[in-house]
């Protein structure tokens, strides 16, 4: 079954989203509104939540022109109920606990992980083909936790980070340059914790093919690589109450169109490296392109030994964070095993 189409256009298959909170329900709206799912589904465990956010996205669709539906569904934690989102081809993680303000990196990592645990096994028996994009922060470290509990393959979880961080960047140096934000070609790295771990890509960045380091002096490229590891907290901060959610949800809505679309498309997302950039058992932000079995590829661009320096010691911090939760993921055997049938991930 498919829904009517209004053009020549065929809208097929189902996205889930665990967690109708504001980057849930932005990011099922925002994916609705693309108009290329049969069916996107929307799930929470506050009582009727889902269901009133999908009945509110629906009645825009004659305004807005699109016809995909959106299903709203209350699901009981620790409840399994696998039939609720059997058939999602893709499903986006943005269930988490509310953080207190005063809550430590390690508090938050508490909180969440046995939420993300939780969807994660939903996930497992519910849509066990499915691509997994993970937006549950502290987002590196989620996105290990949901491929350890789902049992998938490293190249079937991917986690929305760097895309944000990448868009940020743009913004912030077309803003300094009075450019147009399409002219500006930049990538973000690493973690998408708001520190030194993030990474714009100062070597590589252009601004209509003009190298960035010879349009902005050093104190510039500081003031938009600071402005972009603050991004999130900046809005944060303002909003008080609550993190950002119309960036994030436009970073997970594109990397869901990109798997959807199946074209390769290379995105900056958060991926399971073994190899890539000399960095083996860690999940951090790199560019990568994407497909309908999630990450086909690491696309690994040859960075200045600063640069590449930079990113193994983000690695580094990343693997020691993952590692204290996680089950390891290599025995030493498994090591010697060819690596592409071990993983399902290629590097290259
Ligand atoms: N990756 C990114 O770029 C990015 C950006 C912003 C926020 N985030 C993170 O995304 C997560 C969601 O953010 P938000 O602003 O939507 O928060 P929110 O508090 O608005 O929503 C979270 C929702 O998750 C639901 N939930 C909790 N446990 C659940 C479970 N087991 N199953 C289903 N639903 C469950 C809650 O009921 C709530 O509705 C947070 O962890 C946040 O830090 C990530």
């Amino acid at each position: 079954m498919t829904t009517p189409t209004t053009e020549a256009q065929e809208r097929r298959g189902t996205v889930a989203v665990i967690g109708a909170g504001q980057c849930g329900r932005m990011t099922a709206q925002r994916v609705a509104e693309s108009d290329v799912f049969e069916t996107v589904l929307l799930v929470d465990v506050i009582d009727g939540l889902a269901e009133g956010i999908a009945l509110d996205i629906n009645q825009s669709r004659a305004i807005v022109g699109f016809e995909t539906t959106v299903v709203g569904r209350t699901i009981r934690i620790g409840d399994h109920d696998h039939e609720l989102i059997a058939d999602a081809e893709i499903v986006v993680i943005a269930a988490g606990a509310v953080p207190e303000p005063h809550w430590s990196v390690k508090q938050l990592i508490r909180a969440n992980e046995p939420i993300v645990r939780s969807s994660g096994g939903l996930i497992a028996h519910g849509a066990p083909s499915a691509v997994v994009i993970v937006m549950t922060n502290p987002v590196d470290v989620m996105t290990a936790i949901a491929h350890e509990a789902t049992g998938f393959p490293p190249r079937r979880v991917m986690g929305q980070s760097v895309l944000l961080d990448t868009s940020r960047f743009a913004d912030f140096v077309a803003e300094q340059l009075s450019v147009l934000r399409s002219s500006v070609n930049a990538i973000v790295v690493g973690s998408h914790a708001h520190d030194r771990s993030m990474m714009p890509l100062l070597s590589s960045a252009t601004v209509d093919a003009v190298p960035l380091t010879s349009m902005l002096d050093g104190a510039q490229l500081n003031t938009a690589v600071s402005a972009t590891r603050r991004g999130g907290s900046d809005v944060a901060r303002m909003l008080n109450t609550h993190s950002s959610f119309y960036a994030p949800s436009a970073a997970a809505a594109r990397m869901v169109r990109a798997v959807k679309d199946d074209n390769e498309t290379a995105l900056p997302v958060c991926a399971y490296l073994e190899g890539a950039y000399g960095i083996r058992d860690a999940w951090l932000g790199v560019p990568a392109r994407l497909g309908r079995n999630g990450v086909q590829e690491i696309v690994e661009l040859a960075l200045p030994e600063e640069e590449y320096m930079a990113l193994a010691a983000a690695a580094k911090i990343l693997r020691a964070e993952q590692r204290e939760i996680l089950a390891p993921l290599l025995t030493a055997s498994e090591q010697d095993a060819p690596e592409r049938e071990r993983r399902g991930q290629s590097n290259s």
